[in-house]
């Protein structure tokens, strides 16, 4: 899954592709390289970002799902909360919902369901700009289960049929150093969850700390975290270096067919 963000104040490629003809050479590039979905996000969940208005995350995002859908014909994931957005991005050709929050906005469950579209649900604590205050766990991969147990229950009970969720843990999301390295290390119990597992690690600020390495200096961790990852069951990593981490999860593969 490559990385498209079309917000100005994005983490790693902060507005490279507010225009949408460098998004869509972007995401032609990624597709080259080897990704099977673009995820395409129009509001940035940095820690502290300033909210986005539901119309300027339309503005951002549908033209660009619509040229991915016309030009690329591409599998697009949209990454969103809002009922909205989620609704337009389904008409404008998207093919699959992202959203951090899981679904739980006002509305978003009955917008998602009424698409028919697949769906991943991720763990998060509270909100973006405050989820990283002080987050706690008894045990970070039993209340991450439970969490994502719970989301997959509302999304069922909301009418989205059980074979079209996806989960993800949300490493980087209201978790501590220590919570994620363990939730990488305890990855293989979500098989419990029967779901396919997606998981973003990539450039993530998890590296910064443990590496002491800037974001642009990221890709060996986020390569190691990604093998890891499919060593222990994941089957869509989110990721900014499409080509390498393709490499990486393909010679993991390998390896797992000489058993
Ligand atoms: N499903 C799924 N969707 C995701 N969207 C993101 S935004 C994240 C980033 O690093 O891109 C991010 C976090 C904080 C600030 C900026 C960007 N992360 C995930 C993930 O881990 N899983």
């Amino acid at each position: 899954m490559g990385v498209l963000n079309v917000t100005p104040d994005s983490f790693s490629d902060g507005g490279r592709y507010t225009s949408l003809d460098a998004a869509l050479r972007q995401a032609e590039q990624m597709l080259a390289d080897g990704a099977a979905i673009i995820d395409v996000g129009g509001e940035s969940t940095r820690p502290g970002a300033a909210p986005v208005s539901e119309q300027q995350e339309l503005d951002r995002v549908i033209p660009v799902v619509e040229a991915l859908h016309r030009e690329l014909d591409a599998l697009v994931s949209v990454d969103t909360s809002t009922p909205a957005v989620i609704r337009a991005c389904a008409d404008a050709g998207a093919g699959m919902i992202n959203d951090v929050r899981s679904l739980r906005r006002p509305g978003a469950l009955e917008a998602a369901a009424g698409t028919g579209l697949p769906v991943c649900v991720m763990h998060m604590q509270g909100e973006p700009g405050t989820m990283q205050n002080d987050p706690f766990y008894e045990d970070v991969t039993a209340e991450v289960i439970a969490f994502l147990e719970q989301r997959v229950a509302a999304c069922v009970d909301a009418g989205i049929p059980r074979d079209k969720l996806l989960v993800d843990p949300g490493f980087g999301f209201a978790k501590t150093v220590q919570h994620n390295l363990r939730l990488l290390a305890e990855l293989s119990q979500l098989a419990r969850l029967e779901l396919p597992l997606l998981v973003g690690l990539s450039r993530k600020s998890l590296f910064g700390k443990v590496l002491d390495r800037p974001v642009e200096q990221r890709l060996a961790g986020s390569l190691a975290a990604a093998v890891m990852c499919v060593e222990r069951g994941a089957r869509i990593v989110r990721a900014h270096d499409v080509k390498e981490t393709v490499d990486g999860v393909r010679f993991a593969h390998a390896v797992h067919r000489s058993l």
